[in-house]
C-alpha cells in the first residue's frame, strides 16, 4: 500500500518524513527518490472541480524542487493520506483538510506559534496540532473505507479518535523531583480519580464528545498507544454510539429551513408588564474610571417558568417575560452546604497539580469531556414559586453529583499557556505550603465586583506573578441562591484552553469562600476603550479585530456546548497584549454539541485567481510565515468594501468554495430563563420563550453594533421600552458614523428576531466567519495580529483601592475579612 497518497501540506509532511525515516532508517536521498516517484505517480486530475488545489501545489512543489536543486527534500510535498481510491478523493482529502484546519487552525497555529516561542519542558504534551491531525486523518481513513465517490454519500458518519495521547512514561519518570508534585496534606483532598486512571495522560479537549464505558477503559492503559487500542476498536466496530462522530453530510440546504414556521407571538398568553422598579440593576463603575459616562450594563439573572407575552400589549402591557417583575430572588435552597461544592471540585484539583507539572503519579483522568447530561443544564436561576424552588433544589443536587463528573471532564492540559512562568510560581507555593491559600496572596487592589464575587489584583508571595482573584463568599451566595452560578463559572473555568478566553491557574476553598486564580487582565475592558474612541465608537477595521477575535472565543465555547449568554463589551477584557479576553461565565448555559462536517452541495469554484498586487497574493508565494496564504485576497483587516450593493453577494454565506464545513454548535442548548443584560437580551429571552445557542449570535449582533455605532441599537427610555424595542422595534442604523455595506448586513442577519432565521443558529461562528465583512481575514493568525491599541501603561500599574468601589454589593466576604486588607505597593 502506498504509505504517501494523496496530499498533505508542508510541516505534516516533514514529521511524517522524520517518523519514516526514524522507523525505516531511510536515508534521505533515498526517501527523497522515493518521494519523487510518489510526485511523479500522482494521479492528475484535470478537469473539473477535482483540479484546482492539487494541481497548483503540485505546479507550486515542482517550481520549488527546480529551485532549490535536489536538497531540500523536507519541503517538499508529501503524499500522507488516502489514495485516490479513496471515498473522498484526493482534492476532497485536501479540501477536508484545509476546513478543518480552517476550523481549529486558529487554535492550532496559536498553539504551534506559541510552542515555537516556547522551551522544551520534556513533557510529553498532547498538541492540539495533533487532535487536528488525528481528526483529519481518521475523517480522510473513515471516508476512504466508504468506497463512495466524491460527491456520493449524503451522510458519512466519521468517527473522530478523542483518547489521551500516550505519555512516555520515560518522560514521566524525567521530570525532575523538584517540580513533582507534592502531596496535598489537606485530608479532604483525597486522589478521587485513582480508580478511574492509572497512567499518566493528558488529554486535549477540541470538541465535546463522550466517551463511552468501553472506548474509556480501552483508552486507559498508561504506557501503551491508547491511540491505537481506540482506534483498533473503532475499526472492529466496537465503540457506540455515544463516542463522539463527525457527520460528513451536506449542508442544510437555506431553502430547507424556509418551511419552518415562524413562531406567532399574538397567540402568546399574556402575562404582567415588567415594574421598572422591581429590576435588579446593578450599575457596577469600573474602579479606575468613575465617570457617569462610563456606567455599566446591568445584568438579569431570573427564574423559570416562562409565560407567554401577548404583542399587543406594550409598554406596561408589554407582556414581557413576568419574571422581569423581580429578577433575582433568594431562597435559600436547603442543600446549600457551602463547602461541599467546593470540595468536589478539590478533590479533582488535588489530584492534579499545575498542569505544568505533570508526572507519572499524577492521576489524570480520561477525558470525558462535555459530557453533563442529556439536555441543557444552567445554574443560579433562581425561582420564584415554591415549585420551583424545588426545582432549583433538585437540580442543584444534580449539579453536586455532575460537579464530580464534570470536573474530571475538565482536566484537561492546557497547551496554549503551558509554558506560562505563573504555573511555576503555583506551583512553588504549592511545593513549599503544601496546598494554595488565601494567605498566600498579596492583595494590591480591587478590580471589581460582580454579582457573585469580588475580584482582586493579587500577587503571589515571593514570586513575582501577577492574578486575578475572584473571592467568592459561599455563605453570602448560599443564602442568595447563587452558588449554583459560581459552581458553572468555576466548571466553565477549569474546560477552558483558548487565547480570549481566561486561563484558571488554580482555585481553592475554604469553609466559607473559594477563590478563582485567574489570569489578570490589565487593559480594561471594551466598554472603557470604546469610550474613549472619538465618537465613542471604534472605525470599522478596528471593530473587526475585536469581533474577530470575540467571534474565536464563541466558537471556541460553542463546540463546549456552552453557550455565554451575556455578550457585552464590559465583559471583554483587554489583555497587556491589546487581544481580548472574555469573561465573566456565571450565566452561561451548558449543554451538549454533535460536531459535525458539513459538505457543500454546491459546485466547487476553481480557486478565485484574482490576486492583488502584494508579492504575497499568488500562489507563488512558499513563506510560511507569510501572513497572507494564497488564498487570501485582501488584506486581514482591511476588508476590499465594494460599496455598490448591486455586487453584493446575495447570500452573505458563501459556501461555494466547496470545502467542507466544520460545525460544533450547541442546537439542543434550551433554557427558558430571563437572563443576560437588558440591552442584550434576544427577543425569544424577553418573549419568555425557550432560547438556546442563537441567543450568542443575537448578543455578537448588538455587540457589534455597538462598537461600531456607540450605542445599542434597541435602547429605549427605560426599561420597559428598551425590552418592547428588542422584541418590536425594525432594525435602523444611524447616518453616522458610516459603515460599510458588509457591516450593516452581517449586523441585520444577526439581529433577525427569529431565532430560526438568525445567522448562525444552525450552522455557529462558521456562517458567520464566512460573511463578506470578514471577507480576507486570516483567522488562524488573528492571535498573531498587532492589536489595533494597546492597554496605557498606567492601565496595568497596581495601585491601591480606590474608595469609589464601596459600591460593591458585598464588600468582600466577612468570613475571610481578616485575609483581605489591601496593601500598599
Ligand atoms: N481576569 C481579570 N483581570 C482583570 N480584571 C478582572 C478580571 N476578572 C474580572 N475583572 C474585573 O472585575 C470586575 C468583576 O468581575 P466579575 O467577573 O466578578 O463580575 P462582573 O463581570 O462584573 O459580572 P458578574 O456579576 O457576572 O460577576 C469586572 O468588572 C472586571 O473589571
Amino acid at each position: 500500500m502506498d504509505p504517501y497518497p494523496g496530499t498533505c501540506e508542508i510541516v505534516e509532511a516533514m514529521e511524517e518524513f522524520d517518523c519514516i525515516q526514524r522507523h525505516r532508517g531511510t536515508s534521505p536521498s533515498s526517501f527523497e527518490l522515493g518521494m519523487k516517484e510518489k510526485v511523479v505517480k500522482l494521479p492528475s486530475v484535470k478537469a473539473g472541480k477535482y483540479y484546482s488545489m492539487e494541481d497548483e501545489l503540485n505546479k507550486l512543489f515542482e517550481a520549488i524542487d527546480l529551485r532549490v536543486s535536489q536538497r531540500s527534500v523536507l519541503k517538499r510535498p508529501m503524499r500522507v493520506g488516502p489514495s485516490q481510491a479513496s471515498g473522498i478523493g484526493i482534492s476532497e482529502c485536501g479540501t477536508l483538510k484545509q476546513a478543518l484546519r480552517g476550523l481549529s487552525i486558529s487554535h492550532a497555529s496559536e498553539m504551534a506559534a506559541s510552542k515555537r516561542l516556547s522551551k522544551p519542558t520534556g513533557l510529553t504534551r498532547v498538541s492540539e496540532a495533533g487532535a487536528i491531525k488525528r481528526l483529519y486523518k481518521t475523517v480522510v481513513v473513515k471516508a476512504e473505507g466508504s468506497g463512495l465517490l466524491p460527491g456520493e454519500g449524503k451522510e458519512i458518519l466519521v468517527e473522530i479518535s478523542h483518547v489521551p495521547e500516550k505519555y512516555s512514561a520515560s518522560n514521566s519518570e524525567k521530570v525532575p523531583k523538584s517540580i513533582q508534585k507534592p502531596k496535598i496534606k489537606s485530608s479532604k483532598k483525597t486522589a478521587h480519580l485513582s480508580s478511574q486512571s492509572t497512567g499518566a495522560t493528558t488529554s486535549t479537549v477540541s470538541l465535546t464528545t463522550t466517551l463511552s464505558e468501553e472506548h474509556r477503559n480501552a483508552s486507559i492503559p498508561s504506557d501503551a498507544g491508547k491511540d491505537m487500542s481506540v482506534r483498533k476498536l473503532k475499526q472492529k466496530g466496537k465503540l457506540n454510539s455515544s463516542t463522539s462522530t463527525l457527520e460528513l453530510g451536506e449542508i442544510v440546504p437555506a431553502s430547507a429551513e424556509v418551511g419552518r414556521e415562524t413562531p406567532s407571538i399574538s397567540s402568546s398568553p399574556c402575562s404582567n408588564a415588567i415594574s421598572r422598579s422591581t429590576v435588579n440593576t446593578v450599575h457596577r463603575m469600573k474602579p479606575l474610571f468613575m465617570k457617569k459616562s462610563l456606567i455599566k450594563k446591568s445584568k438579569l439573572v431570573s427564574a423559570t417558568s416562562p409565560s407567554r407575552c401577548n404583542p399587543e400589549e406594550k409598554g406596561n402591557s408589554l407582556g414581557l417575560h413576568p419574571n422581569q417583575k423581580k429578577l433575582v430572588k433568594n431562597s435559600a435552597s436547603p442543600a446549600c452546604n457551602s463547602t461541599n461544592l467546593g470540595i468536589a471540585v478539590d478533590q479533582i484539583h488535588a489530584s492534579k497539580p499545575p498542569l505544568s507539572t505533570n508526572n507519572s503519579s499524577d492521576s489524570t483522568a480520561d477525558a470525558q469531556v462535555g459530557n453533563y447530561s442529556s439536555t441543557s443544564r444552567e445554574k443560579g436561576e433562581s425561582s420564584l414559586s415554591s415549585k420551583s424552588s424545588i426545582g432549583d433544589y433538585s437540580r442543584s443536587t444534580v449539579i453536586s453529583e455532575e460537579s464530580n463528573q464534570s470536573a474530571v471532564a475538565c482536566i484537561i492540559s492546557r497547551p496554549h499557556m503551558s509554558n506560562d512562568l505563573r504555573w511555576d510560581a503555583i506551583h512553588f507555593v504549592e511545593m513549599q505550603h503544601g496546598c494554595l491559600e488565601l494567605k498566600h496572596f498579596k492583595l494590591l487592589r480591587r478590580l471589581g465586583c460582580g454579582d457573585i464575587g469580588t475580584v482582586y489584583l493579587a500577587e503571589l508571595k515571593g514570586t513575582n506573578s501577577l492574578f486575578a482573584l475572584k473571592i467568592v463568599d459561599n455563605e453570602l451566595l448560599c443564602s442568595s441562591n447563587k452558588l449554583p452560578r459560581a459552581q458553572t463559572e468555576r466548571e466553565i473555568l477549569q474546560m477552558l484552553d483558548h487565547p480570549f478566553l481566561p486561563t484558571l491557574f488554580s482555585h481553592f476553598s475554604a469553609e466559607n469562600y473559594s477563590c478563582l486564580v485567574m489570569e489578570y487582565c490589565p487593559g480594561g475592558d471594551l466598554h472603557i476603550l470604546r469610550q474613549r474612541q472619538p465618537g465613542r465608537s471604534f472605525c470599522e477595521p478596528v471593530a473587526r479585530f475585536y469581533l474577530a477575535e470575540v467571534l474565536l472565543a464563541l466558537e471556541y465555547l460553542h463546540m463546549l456546548g456552552v453557550v455565554y449568554r451575556d455578550l457585552k463589551p464590559e465583559n471583554i477584557l483587554v489583555r497587556e497584549d491589546g487581544h481580548i479576553m472574555l469573561s465573566d461565565f456565571d450565566l452561561s448555559l451548558r449543554s451538549t454539541v454533535s460536531p459535525k462536517v458539513l459538505k457543500s452541495t454546491s459546485s466547487i469554484k476553481e480557486p478565485t485567481k484574482k490576486l492583488s498586487s502584494h508579492p504575497c497574493m499568488g500562489f507563488s508565494c512558499i513563506d510560511p510565515f507569510c501572513p497572507r496564504p494564497s488564498w487570501v485576497q485582501v488584506p486581514c483587516f482591511s476588508p476590499k468594501v465594494n460599496k455598490s450593493e448591486k455586487n453584493l453577494n446575495p447570500d452573505p454565506v458563501d459556501f461555494g468554495d466547496g470545502l467542507p464545513q466544520f460545525v460544533a454548535e450547541p442546537t439542543s442548548a434550551r433554557s427558558n430563563s430571563f437572563v443576560g443584560t437588558l440591552e442584550y437580551l434576544a427577543p425569544e429571552i424577553v418573549k419568555a420563550e425557550d432560547h438556546g445557542n442563537a441567543v450568542d449570535w443575537w448578543t455578537f449582533g448588538i455587540f457589534m453594533y455597538e462598537l461600531l455605532f456607540g450605542k445599542t441599537p434597541f435602547k429605549g427610555t427605560g426599561d420597559e421600552e428598551t425590552l418592547a424595542n428588542v422584541v418590536f422595534q425594525n432594525l435602523e442604523f444611524p447616518k453616522t458614523p458610516s459603515v460599510s455595506i458588509h457591516a450593516t448586513d452581517l449586523i441585520k442577519g444577526l439581529l433577525v428576531k427569529d431565532p430560526n432565521y438568525r445567522l448562525g443558529s444552525t450552522k455557529g461562528a462558521t456562517e458567520i466567519r464566512q460573511h463578506r465583512f470578514f471577507e480576507g481575514l486570516n483567522w488562524a493568525l488573528v492571535r498573531c495580529t498587532i492589536p489595533p491599541e494597546l492597554p496605557k501603561a498606567q492601565d496595568h500599574v497596581p495601585t491601591t483601592d480606590s474608595p469609589d468601589e464601596k459600591q460593591c454589593q458585598h464588600d468582600f466576604p466577612t468570613s475571610v475579612a481578616g485575609c483581605l486588607k489591601l496593601e500598599d505597593i
